[in-house]
């Protein structure tokens, strides 16, 4: 079956110009809310709308896990997967509380858990009961991947037609920073030891293992680094999948796309080397704390808006970022004009 792509739209240059003059009519001197002025323009430029509306945000977090775990690369045990994914159905996660006080649609789907969790309140999309174990055999075929992308982008889809106008993806899954590390030494070809870190917490010795099982697996397994549906499928995971298919399918409705953090980006970075396209329409939330992040972000060239320390995951970077993109589009539709407000501009002011 061939697999196919949603085309992207390129951004609309001159909304962004308009909204760029519009924004120097308004009571403040030219440039002086910085980065809010350009993430604005941004927004406009993806949406095509000179107002651009970014809420009700959707968050939707994919959950799934992964054979690595048997190599011990987590501090956690693989069951914390599924338990996590009722704690988000109970309201009680980080991003239960995010998702409410940014009045969000948080959705939660199962594209692979070890075992299927029949609770009300979570989307049932399973590929396959969890990855194989990387470090002996590939982590899924290339169809079960093309399969995960379909799961995310059939979210996106959801999202957009419940009526959210911008798109946080989060993740769960024990040991996927092990999958999402190999991923982006598979990309990037930078060496695994700049790029591996504590995940959840490991340290010393088994660090270094986590390394070991990493580099192996990348000398063990064939893929094709120029190809990332064939790395997403060897070495990587079926949430991370999900994520890249709801980054492309967002982009293709012109919907705003908050990324999260090393996982998150992982996905987007995966997502981008296959539709280029994709990459005006992904704002980065945060920094993470995981050292591979910086590298993730500085091979999309990105520089994300907040650096609070975080390493959580479950989108929890990106949803603290949401309520910068909701000031920068109330600044538009808010903010007085010189005009409105009868004050001074620069051309109006007595010379000095
Ligand atoms: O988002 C991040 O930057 C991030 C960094 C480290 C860990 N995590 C979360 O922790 C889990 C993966 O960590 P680990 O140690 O099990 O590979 C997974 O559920 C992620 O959501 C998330
Ligand atoms: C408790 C816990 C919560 C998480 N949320 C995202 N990843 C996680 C990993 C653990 C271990």
């Amino acid at each position: 079956m061939p697999h196919r792509l949603p085309p992207i739209p390129a951004l609309d240059e001159a909304c962004a110009e308009r909204v760029a003059g519009y924004i120097d009519t308004l009571t403040k001197p030219p440039g002086s809310l910085g980065r809010v002025e350009r993430l604005a323009i941004e927004l406009a430029a993806m949406t095509g709308d000179d107002f651009p509306v970014v809420a009700p945000p959707a968050v939707v977090v994919f959950a799934a896990d992964h054979g690595v775990a048997a190599e011990g690369v987590s501090a956690f045990p693989q069951t914390v997967t599924a338990q996590m994914v009722a704690n988000f159905v109970a309201g009680g996660a980080a991003i239960n509380v995010f998702a409410r006080q940014m009045l969000a649609r948080l959705e939660v789907v199962d594209v692979g858990m070890a075992t299927s969790l029949s609770a009300e309140g979570v989307v049932i999309d399973r590929v396959r009961p969890g990855t194989a174990n990387l470090a002996l055999e590939d982590a899924m075929t290339r169809d079960e991947a093309w399969a995960a992308i379909r799961v995310g982008r059939r979210a996106a889809e959801r999202a957009a037609s419940n009526g959210c106008r911008c798109l946080i993806a989060g993740e769960m899954g024990i040991a996927n920073t092990t999958p999402s590390t190999a991923m982006l030494a598979a990309l990037t070809g930078i060496d695994v030891g700049e790029l591996v870190g504590p995940g959840t917490g490991v340290a010393g010795p088994a660090l270094a293992h986590k390394q070991a099982v990493i580099e192996a697996a990348m000398v063990d397994r064939l893929f094709d680094a120029e190809d990332p549906v064939d790395v997403l499928a060897t070495l990587g995971g079926l949430e991370i999948a999900a994520m890249a298919g709801a980054y492309l399918e967002a982009a293709s409705r012109r919907m705003p796309v908050i990324v999260d953090g090393f996982i998150a980006t992982v996905a987007a970075l995966a997502a981008c080397r296959m539709l280029p396209e994709l990459r005006p329409f992904l704002i980065f939330g945060h920094r993470s704390h995981e050292p591979g992040h910086a590298h993730a972000l500085a091979a999309l060239d990105a520089e994300p808006l907040l650096a609070m320390e975080l390493c959580l995951g479950e989108g929890t970077g990106a949803a603290l970022a949401f309520p910068l993109l909701q000031a920068a589009t109330a600044m538009l539709s808010r903010m007085a004009t010189f005009d409105t407000a009868g004050i001074d501009d620069r051309e109006g002011a007595e010379p000095i």
